[in-house]
């Protein structure tokens, strides 16, 4: 075959390639130029069972090149289980033969190794025989990881930020990817100036996440920026997986989490908003985008729908919601015509809301060490030391970069908002990036028009401040108060303030 092979591609001076099946059989015949070959998709092929597609690639170089940074590059992006160069000489008689495949263990740079250049009928040893063998390593890395049936995700963020603020924001990213149960398995920071169009990121960059993925068995790409419809189809047809970007994570951590109909309606909502200008006329576009984290919670089955039913659901929902509301709007004015006074607890995700509100009332409320863990608003009572009785809300967390389509779906929730007479916005100050966090949620409260409500600092978890810095804990209580959420007798100074402000917000409204 290789006589051949050599023959007939020096006589019309075109490489000629192989794709050869492991079971022997040929699956496609490539005819290129004299210099390069073109593959085409190989998304049809189910693969070998194993990591690897199951097919090699054997194709002629007629200028005595040896394998090239192309050829290595068809080897990794479509994984093949082999990639051999026959060299063939002008009057076509066949030289050596150069093959590579990909190398299993991390060790060092090299993603791939090469066998020794052989004459073709020289060859010793089966190809077989080294493709188990690379299926096995590939196999035996993936068990030293932990085995679990979650998301395997390695997470990249693009970005013109200083390093420190790009590094956070991926910490961040981490943080939400285990909320949404994914097991992290590397990160990936490129720092430029300039996104690349289609991919986002160099070709050369996607390539290193490429191997890094095939090396820790990763099924799933979540991008810190935004992605447009076009990059996810680029990025997902060139590595043949998974893509999602931070909003897509969010909005699915979102889905399952949301418990109740109000709250399951606008995550519906806010999937479908976020879906619809990524539908493409071309194939599978949807059901892609829509696969997510395994596009989990309420809406699932429906975004398999097409755009014209997305839009007669969004209609639906907008009706349904409205609904849900003016109930909810009763509700609210009853409780005003009883002039019961309302605490909302706001702030960053996880700094604590949940667990203060939970200790202040005795109530069980889900807190939890995931970032939204809740969604629903909660209301309950709370009475102050001097007997005066106030409601008190909890809210959605907030985190840099909501993407406004997720901030308008929860409009709704978040009206609950604008019958505070006291926002309690707590922050944790543990949290290294806590100013950025305060800064964050200022921003997005006055975006919601709720910075004109008198808005009371709490400084949570102090008891994680092993060793605050020099005047520290003074600063923050002129700013604020502190306290720990798990130390209950830290929450006497803050009741005494909360009432007091109270107080004089009630007076003045009176007036
Ligand atoms: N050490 C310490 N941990 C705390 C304190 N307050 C809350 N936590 C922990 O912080 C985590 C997040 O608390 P939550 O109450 O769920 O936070 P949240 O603000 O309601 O978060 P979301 O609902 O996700 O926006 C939980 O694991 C709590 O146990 C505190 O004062 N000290
Ligand atoms: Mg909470």
């Amino acid at each position: 075959m290789a006589r051949s092979l050599g023959q007939i591609s020096a006589e019309i001076n075109r490489q000629i390639g192989l794709l050869i099946h492991r079971s022997g059989k040929l699956e496609m015949i490539i005819v290129g130029t004299h210099k390069a070959i073109m593959i085409p998709s190989l998304a049809h092929l189910r693969g070998g069972g194993g990591r690897l597609k199951g097919v090699r690639l054997v194709h002629t170089h007629l200028r005595g090149e040896e394998i090239s940074d192309e050829d290595l590059m068809d080897l990794l992006f479509l994984r093949l289980d082999m990639l051999s160069v026959l060299q063939v000489a002008k009057d076509g008689q066949v030289q050596s033969l150069h093959s590579a495949h990909l190398q299993p263990a991390r060790d060092g740079a090299s993603s791939w190794t090469f066998l020794d250049p052989v004459h073709p009928s020289q060859q010793r040893g089966s190809v077989e025989d080294i493709i188990a063998e690379v299926e096995a390593g590939f196999s035996r890395v993936r068990s030293l990881s932990v085995a679990d049936d979650g998301d395997r995700a390695i997470l990249v963020s693009v970005t013109a930020e200083v390093k420190m603020l790009a590094e956070e924001s991926l910490t961040e990213l981490g943080e939400l990817a285990r909320s949404a149960n994914v097991k992290v398995l590397d990160t990936v920071l490129q720092r430029s100036r300039k996104a690349n169009p289609r991919f986002i990121l160099g070709k050369g960059k996607l390539a290193d996440i490429m191997i890094l993925a095939l090396q820790l068995d990763a099924n799933l790409l979540v991008f810190n920026q935004d992605l447009n419809p076009s990059q996810v189809r680029s990025i997902t047809d060139f590595t043949e997986m998974r893509v999602i970007d931070r909003t897509q994570l969010i909005l699915d951590i979102f889905a399952s989490r949301a418990l109740s109909r109000e709250g399951k309606l606008q995550v519906e909502m806010a999937q479908l908003k976020y879906a619809l200008p990524r539908l493409s006329s071309r194939d599978d576009a949807l059901s892609r985008l829509s696969g997510g984290i395994g596009a989990r919670g309420p809406g699932e089955t429906k975004l398999e729908l097409d755009r014209r039913r997305i839009n007669d659901r969004l209609s639906g929902l907008a009706r349904e919601l409205k609904h849900v509301g003016e109930e909810r709007y009763r509700r609210r004015a009853q409780r005003r015509r009883r002039d019961v006074p309302v605490l909302s607890l706001v702030g960053y995700t996880n700094a604590g809301k949940s667990t203060l509100l939970n200790v202040l009332t005795g109530s069980h409320i889900v807190a939890e060490d995931k970032l939204f863990a809740t969604l629903d608003p909660t209301s309950r009572r709370l009475r102050f030391p001097t007997e005066m009785e106030v409601i008190i809300t909890d809210t959605v967390g907030f985190i840099r970069n909501l993407p406004a389509e997720l901030i308008k779906a929860f409009m709704a929730t978040l009206e609950e908002l604008e019958e505070a007479d006291l926002l309690i916005h707590v922050i944790d100050v543990s949290n290294p990036c806590y100013r950025d966090h305060i800064e964050v949620v200022e921003r997005l409260l006055s975006e919601l028009d709720l910075g004109h409500i008198p808005c009371l600092k709490v400084f949570n978890k102090i008891d994680l401040l092993a060793d605050p810095a020099v005047g520290l804990l003074e600063d923050l209580s002129e700013q604020g108060v502190l306290v720990s959420a798990l130390q209950p007798e830290t929450l006497k100074p803050f009741l005494a303030r909360a009432e007091k402000m109270l107080g004089r917000i009630l007076a003045e409204k009176d007036l």
